[in-house]
């Protein structure tokens, strides 16, 4: 589909940047290199006042998902007026209801036209001025005009119907670099590693499909895409909790070093939860789960994955 035209005009000064942490102050820049002058709410301002509310047209929500409920019930008591543009970056699970942040915003407010924006986007990266694409998932028509505020030579966004999809890739993802940190951080190597992200990969599939998505959209930039960014890279901060575990760091004290949120390390422990209730095969997220939990050692966690029965090479295993 051909982005359709969102004329920097017509937007100018109208959109709302919902958090300032290392993947909102991105976006402001890349929002910023395209012209457009954006109004930013950050916690430490205090409740969204009606007056911050009314001439916005776009929200952009780069909130962690510990954030977005509190927020999004801000945004419901001001009557955010209909056809609104919501448009979400948040990876993570709600710990009490396992919901995504699109789940969130829906609920709370109906009225919005929500997207997502996804795919391997390492912040750092682009900050240098480095190529990436991204996937906007949502109704087309209004993918595309988000599409037209992110798009340039050096940030490739595509868009994708397939809404459920594009944003449970990015949430299962972060599970997987937990786990190759784990790898990397052990020295097991790169058959292990690679392993691991094609096993991973499947698991994903298996919950984001049984979660609604297209097995379609686990293959593209928001489910391949983003788990080979962060299971290889360590400026990913999922991968880094896995890799410091894995020296035999505490948890709380991994995520003490780690600058920033690792939403993978509460993803893991609810999809575990959820598997476990509703007889999900997660195997890697298990093991995942047992470490972060100090059940067993990242060296145990691995043994009992590797001992499992020898399966034929399907989805359903
Ligand atoms: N950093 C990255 O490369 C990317 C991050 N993301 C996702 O974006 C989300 C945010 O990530 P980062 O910006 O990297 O995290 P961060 O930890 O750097 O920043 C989070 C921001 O949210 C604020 N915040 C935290 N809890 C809050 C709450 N309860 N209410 C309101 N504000 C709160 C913090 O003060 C901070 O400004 C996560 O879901 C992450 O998975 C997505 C793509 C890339
Ligand atoms: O989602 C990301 C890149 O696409 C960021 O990954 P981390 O949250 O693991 O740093």
């Amino acid at each position: 589909m051909v982005a359709a035209d969102w004329p920097v005009h017509s937007v100018q000064d109208k959109i709302l940047l919902l958090g300032l942490g290392a993947w909102g102050k991105t976006i402001l820049s890349v929002l910023n290199r395209q012209g457009f002058s954006v109004r930013i709410w950050q916690r430490h301002q205090g409740p969204l006042t009606p007056g911050q509310l009314e001439p916005i047209q776009i929200i952009i929500s780069t909130l962690p998902i510990q954030g977005v409920r509190g927020i999004a019930q801000q945004v419901q008591a001001l009557n955010l007026p209909p056809g609104r543009v919501l448009i979400s970056a948040t990876k993570g699970l709600e710990p009490q209801t396992a919901a995504t942040a699109t789940q969130i915003w829906t609920e709370l407010l109906p009225q919005a036209q929500i997207v997502v924006l996804s795919g391997p986007n390492l912040a750092a990266e682009i900050n240098q001025g480095l190529p990436a694409a991204a996937v906007i998932g949502g109704d087309l028509e209004i993918a595309a005009q988000a599409q037209s505020l992110f798009a340039m030579p050096t940030f490739r966004v595509y868009t994708n119907p397939d809404r459920r999809g594009v944003e449970l890739g990015g949430v299962l993802k972060n599970v997987m670099a937990i786990a190759c940190g784990v790898n990397d951080g052990l020295g097991l190597g790169v058959n292990a590693r690679s392993a691991l992200i094609t096993r991973g990969l499947l698991e994903m599939v298996r919950v984001g499909t049984h979660w609604g998505g297209d097995i379609q959209t686990f293959y593209g930039l928001s489910g391949l895409g983003d788990l080979l960014a962060t299971c290889t890279s360590p400026l990913s901060r999922n991968y880094q909790v896995g890799w410091h575990l894995a020296q035999g760091t505490a948890l709380k004290d991994a995520l003490e070093r780690v600058i920033g949120t690792a939403e993978g390390v509460n993803t893991a422990l609810v999809l575990s939860d959820y598997a476990q209730a509703h007889d999900l095969d997660v195997p890697i997220t298990q093991a995942v789960t047992t470490v972060l939990r100090d059940e067993v050692t990242p060296q145990q966690a691995l043994t009992q994955l590797l001992e499992r029965p020898f399966k034929v090479e399907t989805l359903d295993h």
